[in-house]
């Protein structure tokens, strides 16, 4: 029990770096939190909060892996390499991917609200 009580301090120590060093992950965060208030002042149904918590957990994960590969890149090739480049590329798109996705889940609940 004191083991998985330690690695989950490991697990949040790593959510409170990438807070602290993301500035993508803040804008994430400041999303997460008006998104949260539109839905409640929209009053979504139950599926609907599952598909925008979805949608949500969607991108603060992509961030939270491309924050760890950015990280491990830098360790292993601190000097210029076009691999470690491209590496750092393909992260950064899985994260414009699940965002997007997000964005289209958001417009599909959102949108019909509000015209
Ligand atoms: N070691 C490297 N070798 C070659 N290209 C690199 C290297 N490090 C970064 N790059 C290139 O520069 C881009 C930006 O890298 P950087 O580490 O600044 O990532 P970032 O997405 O701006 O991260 P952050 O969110 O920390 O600002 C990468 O996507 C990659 O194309």
């Amino acid at each position: 029990m004191r083991r998985l009580i330690k690695s989950f301090g490991y697990a949040l120590s790593g959510i409170a770096y990438t807070v602290k060093t993301q500035m993508n992950f803040q804008i994430h965060l400041v999303a997460t939190i008006l998104v949260g208030i539109a839905g409640w002042y929209l009053q979504l149904s139950g599926n609907e909060w599952l598909w925008i918590v979805l949608a949500i957990g969607l991108v603060l994960v992509a961030e939270l892996l491309n924050t760890a590969i950015e990280l491990l890149v830098d360790l292993v090739s601190p000097e210029f390499n076009v691999k470690a480049g491209k590496v750092k590329d393909v992260a950064a798109g899985a994260v414009i991917v699940a965002a997007f996705i997000s964005v289209i889940i958001a417009a599909i609940i959102f949108i019909p609200k509000l015209i």
